[in-house]
C-alpha cells in the first residue's frame, strides 16, 4: 500500500492506494498534518510508501518522523519523469505541474494531453504528443479571485463563493460574483478554445478543489477527476520505481 500527499497552497489532500486502487481519500489542513498522517497509518498499517508533493510551504523535515514506519518519497526536480521538459526554467516548475503532467503523459499515452487543476491557482499544463512538456499557464484560482478583490481595494467586502444571477450584475454583491464566478469560466473556455483551435487530437483533464464547480459550467464539455493529482502521485511513484 502506498500513501500519496499532495500539499497545496491551500489544503493538504490524501489518498491510500493498493495498486492503482484508491482505498481511501483524505483533505485537511495544513496544522493538522501530523496527526491526520498518524491516524492514516494507523488504520493502513500496510502502508510500506509515503509519496509526497508539496509546493506549500510544508518541508520534507516535517515528514521525516514517519520514515521509522515506511518509505519516504518527497518529490523533487531529480526524480525519473516520463516527459521530455521543455520548460526552459525547468527547476521553478512546480512538482505538482510536474506530477499531473506525468499522469497524464502515462495514463493518456500518444495524445496531446492540457491538464487544467483549479487549486489556489488555476494551472494549465500541456504535454504534446511526443510526450514533450510544453508549459502553460499559472492564473488566480476561483477562491484567490474573492480575496484579491477585497485585499486590494477599500470598499469590496469578502463574499463566498456564489452562483451569478446575470452577467450584468445589478448589486456590488452581484458584480463581485459575476465578475469572479463568469470570468473564471470565460477565461477558461477561452483557453480551452485556443488549444482547440492549435492542436487536434487531444485530451483534456481537469481537476482541482473547483473542478466539478466548473466542469458543470463550461462550454466545453469535460469530466472532472479531482483526485488526478493523488492518482498521478502514485502514477509517478510506480513509474520511478521501475526506471531508477
Ligand atoms: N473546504 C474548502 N476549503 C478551501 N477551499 C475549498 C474548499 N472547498 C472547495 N474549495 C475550493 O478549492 C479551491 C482550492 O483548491 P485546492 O485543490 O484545495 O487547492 P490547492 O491544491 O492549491 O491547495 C479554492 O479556490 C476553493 O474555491
Ligand atoms: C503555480 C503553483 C503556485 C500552483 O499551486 P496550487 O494552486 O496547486 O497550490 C505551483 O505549481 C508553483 O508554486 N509553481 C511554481 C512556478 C511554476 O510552476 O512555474
Ligand atoms: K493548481
Amino acid at each position: 500500500m502506498v500513501l500519496t500527499v499532495d500539499v497545496g497552497n491551500t489544503r493538504i489532500k490524501a489518498a491510500v492506494f493498493e495498486g492503482s486502487t484508491v482505498l481511501e481519500s483524505f483533505v485537511f489542513e495544513k496544522k493538522e498534518l501530523e496527526k491526520k498522517i498518524k491516524k492514516i497509518l494507523k488504520k493502513f498499517q500496510n502502508c510500506s510508501d509515503l509519496v509526497v508533493a508539496s509546493v506549500g510551504t510544508i518541508e520534507k523535515q516535517s515528514f521525516l518522523a514517519f520514515e521509522k514506519q515506511l518509505k519516504l518519497h518527497f518529490l523533487s526536480h531529480e526524480d525519473v519523469f516520463p516527459f521530455v521538459n521543455k520548460y526552459a526554467t525547468p527547476k521553478t516548475l512546480g512538482i505538482d505541474r510536474m506530477v499531473l503532467a506525468a499522469g497524464a503523459t502515462l495514463q493518456y499515452p500518444n495524445q496531446n494531453r492540457l491538464v487544467i487543476d483549479a487549486g489556489t491557482c488555476i494551472t494549465y499544463d500541456f504535454i504534446d504528443e511526443n510526450d514533450q512538456y510544453l508549459g502553460g499557464a499559472i492564473a488566480p484560482g476561483l477562491r484567490l479571485r474573492y480575496e484579491s478583490l477585497h485585499n486590494f481595494t477599500a470598499r469590496l467586502p469578502l463574499l463566498d463563493l456564489e452562483e451569478p444571477q446575470s452577467y450584468i450584475g445589478n448589486t456590488t454583491a452581484q458584480a463581485i460574483h459575476s465578475g469572479v464566478v463568469n470570468g473564471f469560466v470565460y477565461e477558461i473556455d477561452g483557453f480551452i478554445d485556443e488549444y482547440r483551435a492549435n492542436f487536434s487530437n487531444f485530451i483534456i483533464i481537469l481537476t482541482g478543489g473547483d473542478a466539478d464547480f466548473l466542469a458543470k459550467r463550461l462550454k466545453n464539455t469535460i469530466f472532472a477527476n479531482s483526485n488526478f493529482l493523488l492518482e498521478s502521485l502514485n502514477q509517478t511513484f510506480q513509474y520511478k520505481i521501475n526506471n531508477d
